[in-house]
């Protein structure tokens, strides 16, 4: 199933016709730069096009007022005059004869992506249009905004399609109040939006986009907003917020349905956000929610207007919607303080409506920094002109590599639909075959096991020379093939191997306190097995049978680890008797190819070899399926994780979730 890209050049076919500093930023050019980079690096040609349509009245009337609409329908006719006074009676917006075409086109094109994902006819996709939505409220236009496209495709998605549980994820910089006002009481729309804040002196100024509006009514706890209360945001803390904030929410809502409020001047080099996070950080952001609703993500254009950094991130997001691998997270470091204040008061926040956030430490552990004097920032004070000219290296190139998935793994065993198998290569290097012999095989003359290690050793070096992207081999000894793989992979000097290990079992030996390899493991009991710095045990009560305990454990604590990390190889391996379901593993397998240019490999004991097949769909790219709506974790895993967390925190500056916690 493919990635549906929606464009329009029509929509570029209105413009600003009079001055305004405030909307002079919003050029038809972001459409052009960011289609125009889509095709020059070849990806919209692995894309699905698929055409635009006008939206008819009864759609946009889904969320707008009949007066609201009549007045917009009067556009088309006004003077230019006319236009500019119109515009006056509402917030930061412009018209012009043929924007009210252009609005429809852009809710038309939101609806046509909606309706191909949802009828299965591609998996993902991306619309690239203007005018943006999500400031647009029921009966005002608002920021550059005519129609609200993404809450009108929220709404038209639970209509036509009997959708009980949609999620948009507003990572736009300004909050998009709009989508907030139209569902802050629907606990079937669950709107997160993080967005430039400064305590209400950056625009829209409004004390409803704070931490504290988590909905109303029937809506509360479905409506969560992230401050940025400064600026220059990096990666490293749009990360955090996802982690400790959003994907667990998220996981625990299980969507039937991914809106992003795609706006890309979060991004560094913008001149409304004038944050520092780089846009291959929209790869890993997009990545870490294809796994939930199935797959089915529907990106909408919003805002982004440092057209260089706009491209770069479109282009980002859609390579990551069409399956390549991630690139590797540039040097992550500590989230920034205003940014744990803001982690820490939304998890406070919504604590009693996320059993994910049960636990969130209560505010009493600090002071909200005060609120900045100083009168709200208008326009002209400083204009996106006078801005410092800021500079950042172009995205790596993402390459996808020859073969996907490859497969060791014995010779009766079925290869996987879509895996390449993999060869033994009897012409096993004899200092290798003598290294294996002497370190694993005491010497025995085992052929089998030699051949079984060997083949492991060619899977991981075919994974660093990039001729296979990730793979999967079935093993008897799967204590001693761990062994092997972090032997060899160490042995290069910077080379880092996470090692995820699910279920019980005794890790490797073989860990040193070196930081070239770094356990977790999630399983039922601590084993007694000596623990170094790198080897970490989650213990969960009921094991990795419990769906809600994992997926706490991934994203509290696995993950943060795993992008402080940044290994160039992830080994997840599959203990034998872990009670681990078929929807959790894949789930696990999906996520952790965020890491390490996608470069996995899953090991699995001959004796479970009924998870291959599923093993295979996820390392293939196929999303897991949904794990449905998750229990409460138990509180003595919540604690028992939490009390784990604050261990690690002397070590792994990303598992912080408040300014506290750096005490
Ligand atoms: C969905 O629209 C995309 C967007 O969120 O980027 C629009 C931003 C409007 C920003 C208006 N600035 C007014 C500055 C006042 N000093
Ligand atoms: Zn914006």
């Amino acid at each position: 199933m493919g990635t549906a890209l929606i464009y329009d050049e029509e929509m570029t076919s209105y413009k600003l016709l009079w001055d305004d500093p405030e909307c002079e930023v919003e050029v038809p050019e972001r459409l052009t730069v960011s289609y125009e980079a889509l095709v020059r690096s070849g990806l919209a040609d692995h894309c699905v096009s698929i055409p635009v349509r006008e939206a008819t009245e009864e759609e946009i009337l889904l969320i707008h007022s009949e007066e609201y609409l009549e007045k917009v329908k009067k556009t088309p006719h006004m003077s230019v005059q006319e236009l500019k006074d119109f515009a006056l009676q509402f917030n930061a917006v412009y018209f012009h004869p043929n924007s009210y075409h252009c609005a429809k086109l852009a809710v038309g094109a939101a609806l046509q992506l909606v309706d191909h994902v949802l009828m299965g006819k591609v998996r993902n996709g991306m619309a690239l249009v203007r005018p943006p939505g999500h400031h647009s409220m029921r009966d005002a236009a608002c920021g550059f905004c005519t129609f609200n496209n993404v809450a009108i495709a929220a709404q038209y998605a639970k209509q036509k399609y009997g959708l009980k549980r949609v999620l948009i994820v507003d990572w736009d910089i300004h909050h998009g109040q709009g989508v907030q006002y139209c569902f802050e009481d629907d606990p079937s729309v669950l709107y997160f939006s993080w967005h430039r804040y400064e305590h209400s002196i950056f625009w829209p100024h409004l004390p409803e986009s704070d931490y504290d509006a988590v909905g109303k009514d029937k809506g509360v706890g479905f409506n969560i907003n992230v401050p940025w209360n400064k600026v220059g945001m990096t990666n490293s803390d749009f990360l955090s917020v996802f982690c400790h904030v959003l994907l667990p929410v998220a996981y625990e809502f299980c969507p039937e349905l991914v809106l992003v409020s795609a706006g890309y001047d979060s991004g560094i080099g913008d001149p409304e956000g004038e944050m520092c996070a780089t846009p291959d950080i929209f790869a890993h952001l997009t990545h870490l929610l294809m796994n939930l609703a199935g797959g089915k993500v529907c990106a909408v254009l919003e805002g982004g207007y440092n057209l260089t950094s706009l491209s770069q991130s479109v282009c980002q997001t859609v390579q990551t919607l069409l399956g390549d691998p991630n690139p590797r997270p540039e040097n992550l470091r500590s989230p920034c303080q205003s940014a744990l204040e803001s982690i820490h008061c939304v998890r406070w926040a919504h604590r009693r409506y996320w059993s994910c956030l049960g636990h969130a430490a209560d505010l009493s552990s600090f002071q909200i920094s005060t609120k900045p004097s100083g009168s709200p920032k208008e326009a002209g004070e400083s204009t996106w002109k006078d801005k410092v000219a800021v500079v950042w290296p172009e995205p790596v190139k993402r390459v996808a590599p020859p073969v996907r998935t490859a497969a060791l793994l014995s010779d009766e065993a079925v290869c996987p639909e879509g895996c390449k198998r993999l060869a033994t290569s009897d012409k096993l290097d004899p200092r290798v075959a003598g290294k294996l012999r002497e370190n694993f095989l005491e010497g025995e003359g085992d052929s089998e096991a030699l051949s079984a290690l060997s083949g492991l050793i060619t899977l991981t070096e075919k994974m660093e020379k990039d001729e296979i992207l990730n793979g999967l081999a079935v093993v008897r000894d799967i204590t001693m093939a761990t062994a092997c793989v972090v032997q060899h992979v160490t042995m290069a000097p910077n080379n880092r191997v996470l090692v995820v290990c699910v279920g019980d079992g005794e890790a490797p030996s073989n860990i040193t306190e070196d930081r070239k390899a770094l356990v977790v493991r999630i399983g039922s009991r601590e084993t007694k097995q000596s623990k170094c710095k790198n080897d970490i045990p989650v213990c969960l009560k009921k094991g990795c049978a419990d769906v809600s305990g994992v997926i706490q454990a991934v994203f509290g604590l696995l993950l943060p680890l795993g992008y402080e990390f940044d290994p160039s190889l992830v080994l997840l391996v599959r203990m034998p008797g872990s009670e681990v379901s078929d929807g959790v593993w894949q789930q696990l397998t999906g996520l952790l190819q965020c890491l390490a240019q996608g470069h996995v490999l899953v090991l699995i004991q001959e004796c479970e070899k009924s998870c291959v097949s599923p093993t295979a769909c996820s390392l293939l790219g196929e999303p897991a399926p949904p794990l449905g709506q998750l229990q409460a974790p138990l509180p003595q895993d919540v604690e028992d994780m939490e009390r784990l967390r604050r261990k690690l925190l002397a070590d792994w500056t990303l598992l912080q979730t408040t300014a506290a916690d750096t005490g």
